[in-house]
């Protein structure tokens, strides 16, 4: 199962490498499935491929450099023509659960300032409604106990991400609370709620953000534009 898991991975990657343009800046996602969009476009960029990236975490600038991928930063570019990033859960109106590599705020700021966002995953990944995969929420380190107790109140049970017995600190600096809701009913209000939390950082609920979702499964990539129709490849 892992081992089909990691194959249909890399086929929404490389189905996603069918939109990007020669000249374009691309936001680089983070995660296992976004490894094989970057060895992708690494091989295409070998290949005369013109192209530049902004990461969205310091594991995806590591790889990206390793695959031979020119980097950029904010500093030299407004908009990204497009992002793509891979997704803990993906609902039918495309809101996502993002985080589970911890480097959501990151992921949030470069597909807010993209024109387009591409979200590639296998087929797991989509879900009738969030909230299976706890919610990452990015807080600062101090006093997030009381954070974590305001988070609570409304309704979750937040834990403490650790990584090989360490807490896990994000690329930012911050802790990470995995934050399970059960069944999320309106994503976009639970958003809010938390954003107005004082020490909460960014939520892992990415709202109205994403254009287009590239799945596979045994049956190869399939592309969902945001209507829900099923446009074959373009
Ligand atoms: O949000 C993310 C990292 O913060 C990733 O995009 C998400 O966890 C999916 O990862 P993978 O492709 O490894 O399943």
């Amino acid at each position: 199962m892992a081992e089909n898991q990691d194959l249909y991975k890399k086929a929404a990657a490389e189905q996603a490498v069918e939109y990007v343009e020669d000249g374009m800046v691309l936001g680089l996602g983070s995660g296992t499935t976004v490894y094989w969009l970057l060895k992708r476009l690494g091989e295409l960029v070998d290949q005369g491929l013109n192209i530049k990236g902004i990461p969205s975490s310091l594991r995806t600038e590591g790889w990206a450099k390793e695959f031979g991928i020119p980097l950029t930063d904010f500093s030299e570019v407004e908009m990204l023509d497009l992002a793509i990033d891979g997704a803990d859960e993906i609902d039918p109106d495309f809101q996502l659960t993002k985080g589970g590599g911890g480097s959501l705020v990151r992921e949030k700021l470069v597909n807010a300032h993209a024109k387009r966002v591409i979200i590639i995953a296998d087929g797991s990944k989509m879900v009738d409604r969030l909230g299976k995969f706890p919610l990452p929420v990015e807080v600062l380190q101090f006093a997030w106990q009381r954070t974590a107790d305001k988070i609570a109140a409304l309704g979750a049970t937040p834990v403490l991400r650790e990584r090989e017995g360490e807490v896990f600190v994000s690329n930012n600096g911050n802790y990470i609370l995995d934050c399970a809701f059960g069944s999320i009913e309106n994503p976009r209000a639970l958003h809010s709620e938390l954003k107005l939390l004082l020490g909460v950082v960014e939520t892992g609920l990415f709202i109205d953000m994403t254009d287009k979702v590239i799945l596979a499964g045994p049956d190869g990539a399939q592309v969902i534009n945001k209507s829900g129709q099923n446009p074959g490849n373009n």
